[in-house]
């Protein structure tokens, strides 16, 4: 019996929400892999659906990082500076196809005397998410550092990344298209897939988070279709060779 309520009926994700520019993107596809699909209609999504992923939420001091954060959970916005000391988490609960899906978004602090505490918290993040702010360039070219703090403690070949400038309310268009090409270049070095957002106007917040839940509801659901696989095989092998008991295995 679950505990739990059920899931709200604005954190229903039935198709693969789009990226935010093809040019820096972890995936360009219109739809959710097939393999993941079947999987979901046919309830052999493990224990994904038991889950909770990690995601740590990273950038310089006054980016936006909370901000970000409440928009998304509370809809609230605060145009008052309070900074986060250490870290801080908020649980959002999805359905992703179907298939029940939880994030534990970390808020990490971003000013240098609580980074140790907040470092302490970035192991086992699933995807982390780099924040700078469209109207400081300087919080664009630290993001290089905060990607190599949060990858000491992840492991870079399974942690998706995203890249992310806000405060685009306050940015004008000549400012954003010169920051614009700026962070799409560093986000295709990085492999993070680039996103543009306010958390005052809210524009982008919720598309952002769709797309963060749906990546890795996708990644969680391959790598437990890739272990069920390989244990397959494993019977597969271990009933071959009790069937052949005078074969010989190397
Ligand atoms: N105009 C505008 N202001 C924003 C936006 N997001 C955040 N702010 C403002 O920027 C300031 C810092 O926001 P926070 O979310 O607290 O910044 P933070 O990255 O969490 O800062 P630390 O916790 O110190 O690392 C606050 O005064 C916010 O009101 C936005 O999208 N637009
Ligand atoms: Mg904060």
């Amino acid at each position: 019996m679950s505990v739990l309520p059920p899931v709200r009926k604005d954190r229903i994700i039935g198709q693969l929400p789009k990226c935010f520019s093809k040019g820096a993107a972890l995936n360009t596809e219109d739809e959710f892999h097939s393999k993941v699909k079947t999987a979901c209609q046919q309830q052999r999504t493990g224990t994904v659906g038991f889950k909770i992923s990690k995601v740590i939420v990273v950038g310089d001091l006054a980016v936006g990082k909370t901000c970000l954060i409440n928009r998304f959970c509370k809809d609230v916005f605060d145009k008052n500076y309070k900074a986060t000391i250490g870290v801080d988490f908020e649980m959002e609960r999805f359905e992703v196809l179907g298939v029940p899906f939880s994030l534990q978004l970390w808020d990490t602090a971003g000013q240098e005397r609580f980074k140790c505490i907040a470092s302490t918290y970035y192991r086992g993040a699933q995807a982390v998410i780099i924040v700078f702010d469209l109207t400081d360039v300087a919080s664009l070219e630290h993001t290089r550092q905060w990607l190599e703090d949060a990858m000491k403690e992840n492991d870079p070949t399974s942690v998706l990344l995203f890249l992310v400038g806000t405060k685009k309310d306050l940015s004008s268009p000549a400012q954003y298209t010169l920051i614009e090409q700026d962070a799409i270049k560093l986000a295709d070095q990085m492999k993070a897939e680039y996103w543009a957002l306010s958390a005052l106007s809210g524009e982008n917040v919720r598309e952002f988070f769709f797309r963060v839940a749906s990546l890795t509801f996708e990644t969680n659901v391959l790598a437990e279709l890739e272990k069920s696989g390989s244990r397959r095989i494993g019977e597969v092998i271990r009933k071959y060779i009790k069937d052949h008991p005078k074969m010989k295995v190397c």
